[in-house]
């Protein structure tokens, strides 16, 4: 029974979604990934959310762009703590998903991370972050996982030539 969901509105965004994924990989997470549009797909995505707790999954991250309804609607199918990544966009540089994503009403709560890449990889961390709570083994990886930033980081001083 896979521990997280990552679901996107398009395969458009998964150059982008590929870097959460990547990073559960690291972290041994066993995931399910989706293409899943509110817009397009309005029924399915209903049926997803309202299952998501019953199959067993812990988190969801979702990736969107534009006028980004999709993170919004999946927590407002689900009780599971719902991610959702703001995919860059052409028109606006993704301030447009950005504030689709982040501007929730009280009471239907979304994690909103950075727009793009970085947040991408976040949501992979924030999501084992999650999991870790029942999960030595992530916490155990989450934590050498900080050691190797700390080090490349002291390393990268070294650089400044
Ligand atoms: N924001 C949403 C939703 C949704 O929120 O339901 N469905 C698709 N999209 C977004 O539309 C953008 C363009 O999609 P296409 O490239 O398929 O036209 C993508 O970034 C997708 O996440």
């Amino acid at each position: 029974m896979p521990q997280v969901a990552v679901v996107m509105g398009s395969i458009s965004d998964w150059p982008i979604m590929k870097k959460t994924t990547t990073l559960l990989e690291t972290f041994g997470i066993t995931y399910e990934k989706h293409v899943i549009s509110a817009h397009r797909m309005p029924s399915e995505l209903e049926r997803f959310g309202q299952n998501a707790k019953n199959s067993g999954l812990q988190v969801i991250i979702a990736g969107a762009g534009g006028a980004a309804h999709l993170p919004g609607m999946l927590a407002a199918n689900t009780l599971i703590p719902v991610i959702g990544v703001p995919i860059q966009t052409r028109a606006l540089n993704g301030l447009d998903s950005l504030l689709s994503i982040v501007q929730m009403p009280a009471g239907i709560p979304v994690a909103t991370v950075a727009i793009g890449e970085a947040g991408a990889k976040n949501a992979a961390i924030l999501a084992a972050q999650i999991v870790s709570l029942q999960d030595e083994a992530i916490t155990t990886k989450l934590t050498d996982f900080r050691q190797q930033q700390r080090q490349a980081s002291i390393d990268s001083e070294a650089d400044l030539i």
